[in-house]
């Protein structure tokens, strides 16, 4: 900690000339903070002569970037970040950028940049379409996860990866403000004052709070997987063709349900937010379609991947015995459901919105989506113990659509 300092864009283009080999000497480096995230600064890097060539420089804070030095936060997410990005290459080569240089004084990351792919969330709401997404991130799913899990390491192995992926102050972020905050009156939350009375009904919803203790119990306790973290739409970048998954610092092992379900919730509150963008009825089911046409291909596809690795690698004893690995899945299906739940409603009533809905100007028709996305919460928290298929899943969207 004792060399750190916050680097300043021309700080960032010094650092970069004197890293072997990342530019040529006769480089014209350029440099611009480009961060739009709650946590850290992110600088882009380029080259303006002919080489064209550019990179990303990733800083993290010692304290939360949008909320100031008031809320420390500490240096080691740049380790946790950049040592979980090598082992999701190494794990499901491609899917995320790659890392060519990691400083821990700094809390700095060198990496791909990936200025031609867009922030899903963004693509989202512009109503573009990602037909290779379902597979690429379904494949990145099973792969990170099984790969990781005591399925496939030895447990003396994997109790090592995950106490060198012990993340205890970004795990708390993650408990205080996906699972406690937002379900109770807080001050830190925010919500639009027209749904004042559906965030009221929550908050005195004793069964709803008991699940969601359940599955915050279930964050805090179960180590089955190495994961993302914090996989939201905002943490993909897309083309048409391709998929990276970007921001892994709240890497550390815990349910797999909380990775998927990470990402079908961030599909559905763009789902939900379709109420407010799309006026068109047929355009707005065209696209809501869609969506879940997308949330079934990547649980299907990771079920597939997930069974192949299984019946091709599996290293424990009791993997063949019938039964267990439907048992598994089934477990993981019903925590995707919950996970995606809480992970939507912390989005409508907690301190960090999304810009699906955010960006829904009027108050009263983004009350439409918001409370289209807290009810499909609910229901996903309080009926994932009877979840079979992920049939079920969509079933809940489509009942709390047509309500
Ligand atoms: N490798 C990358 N290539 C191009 N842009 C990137 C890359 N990594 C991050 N960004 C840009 O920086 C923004 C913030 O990055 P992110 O890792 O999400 O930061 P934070 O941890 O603060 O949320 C992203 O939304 C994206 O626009
Ligand atoms: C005050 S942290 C809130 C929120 O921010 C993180 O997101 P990101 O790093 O992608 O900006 C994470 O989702 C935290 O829960």
């Amino acid at each position: 900690m004792s060399g750190y300092r916050t680097l300043t864009e021309q700080e960032a283009v010094e650092y970069a000339r004197n890293i072997p080999n990342l530019f040529p000497e006769d480089a014209r480096l350029v440099s611009r903070e480009i961060g739009d995230g709650n946590l850290n600064y992110v600088f882009h890097i380029k080259d303006e002569r002919p080489s064209g060539k550019s990179v990303i420089f990733k800083q993290a804070l010692p304290y939360v970037r949008v909320i100031g030095d008031s809320w420390p936060l500490t240096l080691e997410r740049a380790r946790i970040e950049s040592e979980a990005l090598i082992l999701e290459d190494q794990l499901c080569p491609s899917s995320v950028p790659k890392v060519y240089h990691h400083d821990t004084e700094l809390a700095l990351i060198v990496m791909e940049d990936l200025s031609v792919y867009q922030i899903m969330r963004k693509g989202l709401v512009e109503k573009k379409r990602y037909p290779n997404f379902p597979k690429q991130i379904g494949t990145f799913l099973a792969r990170t996860l099984f790969l990781t899990s005591d399925l496939a390491m030895s447990p003396l192995e994997k109790k090592q990866k995950a106490a060198s992926f012990t993340n205890p102050e970004l795990c708390n972020i993650t408990e205080n403000f996906v699972f406690t905050y937002p379900f109770h009156d807080h001050p830190s939350n925010a919500y639009n004052p027209l749904i004042a009375n559906v965030v009221q009904r929550i908050w005195n919803n004793n069964e709803l709070k008991l699940e969601i203790a359940k599955l915050k119990e279930g964050f805090m306790t179960r180590g089955q997987a190495l994961l993302h973290g914090d996989l939201h739409t905002g943490s993909i970048m897309v083309t048409e063709e391709d998929t990276k998954v970007i921001d892994p610092e709240f890497a550390y092992y815990g349910p797999m349900g909380f990775d998927i379900g990470a990402v079908i919730a961030n599909l559905l509150l763009n789902y939900a937010a379709h109420e407010g963008h799309t006026p068109d009825l047929q355009e707005r089911e065209s696209y809501q379609t869609y969506l879940l046409e997308t949330i079934m291909e990547i649980w299907n596809v990771f079920e597939n991947e997930f069974r192949a690795l299984w019946n091709e690698k599996a290293q424990e004893p009791y993997a063949k015995v019938p039964g267990y690995q439907d048992s598994y899945l089934q477990n993981i299906l019903q925590d995707t459901a919950g996970y995606a739940g809480c992970k939507m409603m912390r989005r409508v009533i907690g301190l960090a919105h999304v810009s699906d809905l955010e960006s829904i100007t009027d108050p009263k028709l983004r009350a439409k989506g918001e409370t289209l996305a807290l009810t499909i919460g609910q229901e996903l928290v309080l009926q994932r113990k009877t979840m079979t298929s992920i049939k079920d899943i969509v079933n809940v969207v489509v009942a709390a659509t047509q309500n």
